[in-house]
């Protein structure tokens, strides 16, 4: 056996397009187009490239896209003030701010100054709750880009046992309540898991968002388990993911690569987050179907 790849790019792909279509349907409704205003404070190279990237793909899609670079000194105060100019901008549907924040801001202060009707990270406490409790609010970006990539391969995910590798609240929380909505039976594990090799074993489903290149190895997965990597990795210039895709690939049914699969995903899903949040402050009902 040898697993399919998924390709992430090719469906993050769609999915702009698709965004793209409904936000020209939007702008000519509501007379103005969604906007997303993103966030980076300090100089970080990663972070950077990341912003640029969802800047371009805003522009693309039809969007306005409202970029604040703040130098890594600026104040948490600052900071605050700014989200809160942000929540008041009628232009302004989606805020994101570029994590991680340098270490004398308290990030989970900066996320609950988010509103939660622009949290189109899906970040903020109220949004976790909602997904935890069944409400509509919005989903991270990340984690639903791994569930769409799961059910357009594997259909129904009903009763399939799902392993979560991490248990951040951007990736694995969100990611482990996403599979129980589906009906899966969820295990999380973290850095104090004992014996991850057996728990990735019995599992149909595995989600890796860890930050350890490489670390899951095919001989611990069940043949034909479906694969998925969210791990952004640099090794020596080049870009890994959790897993080690050379021995995975042999034995998984699906897996994503590294890159071109999950991150992809971030980004569409980040616009797509972006039209619905239009919609909800527009007042103009938001049909989800394919998207
Ligand atoms: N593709 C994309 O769009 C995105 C990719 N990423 C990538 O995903 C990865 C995870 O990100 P994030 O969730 O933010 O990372 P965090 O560092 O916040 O969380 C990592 C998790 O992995 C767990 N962990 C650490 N070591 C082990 C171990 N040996 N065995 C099992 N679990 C372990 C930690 O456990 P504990 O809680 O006990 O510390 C923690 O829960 C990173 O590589 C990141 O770059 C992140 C966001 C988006
Ligand atoms: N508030 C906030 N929201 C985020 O969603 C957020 C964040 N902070 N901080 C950092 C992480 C990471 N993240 C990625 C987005 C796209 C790719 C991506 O497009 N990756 C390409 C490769 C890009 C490259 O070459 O570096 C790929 O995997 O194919 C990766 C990672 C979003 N994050
Ligand atoms: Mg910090």
């Amino acid at each position: 056996m040898n697993a399919q790849i998924i390709d992430g790019k090719a469906f993050a792909q769609g999915l702009r397009e698709r965004v793209a279509e409904r936000t020209a349907q939007f702008s000519e409704r509501a007379g103005r187009v969604p906007g997303l205003a993103v966030v980076l404070v300090g100089e970080d190279p990663a972070s950077q490239v990341y912003v640029r990237s969802k800047h371009k793909a805003t522009v693309a899609a039809g969007m306005a896209s409202f970029e604040h670079r703040l130098p890594a000194e600026t104040a948490q105060d600052e900071l605050l003030a700014l989200v809160a100019s942000l929540n008041a901008d009628d232009a302004v549907d989606g805020i994101l701010v570029q994590l991680p924040l340098p270490a004398h801001i308290d990030e989970n202060a900066v996320i609950a100054a988010i509103s939660p009707d622009k949290d189109v990270d899906g970040f903020h406490p109220v949004n976790a709750g909602r997904l935890a409790t069944g409400l509509d609010g919005f989903v991270p970006c990340t984690p639903l880009g791994c569930l769409m990539l799961l059910k357009d391969r594997l259909g129904n995910l009903s009763g399939l046992d799902a392993v979560v590798i991490g248990r951040s609240n951007i990736v694995g929380k969100p990611m482990a309540q996403l599979l129980i909505r589906e009906s899966c039976t969820v295990t999380v594990a973290h850095s104090r898991t004992r014996d991850l090799p057996a728990l990735v074993r019995r599992a149909d489903i595995v989600v890796a968002a860890v930050g350890l290149p490489e670390m899951v190895k095919g001989d611990w997965l069940k043949p034909g388990a479906a694969v998925i990597d969210v791990g952004i990795n640099r090794v020596e210039g080049k870009l890994v993911g959790d897993v080690d895709f050379a021995s995975a690939a042999p034995v998984a049914g699906a897996i994503t690569p590294v890159p071109g699969g999950v991150g992809p995903m971030t980004i569409a899903v980040l616009l797509r987050n972006t039209l619905v949040a239009a919609h909800r402050n527009a007042g103009i009902a938001f049909e989800a179907g394919t998207l």
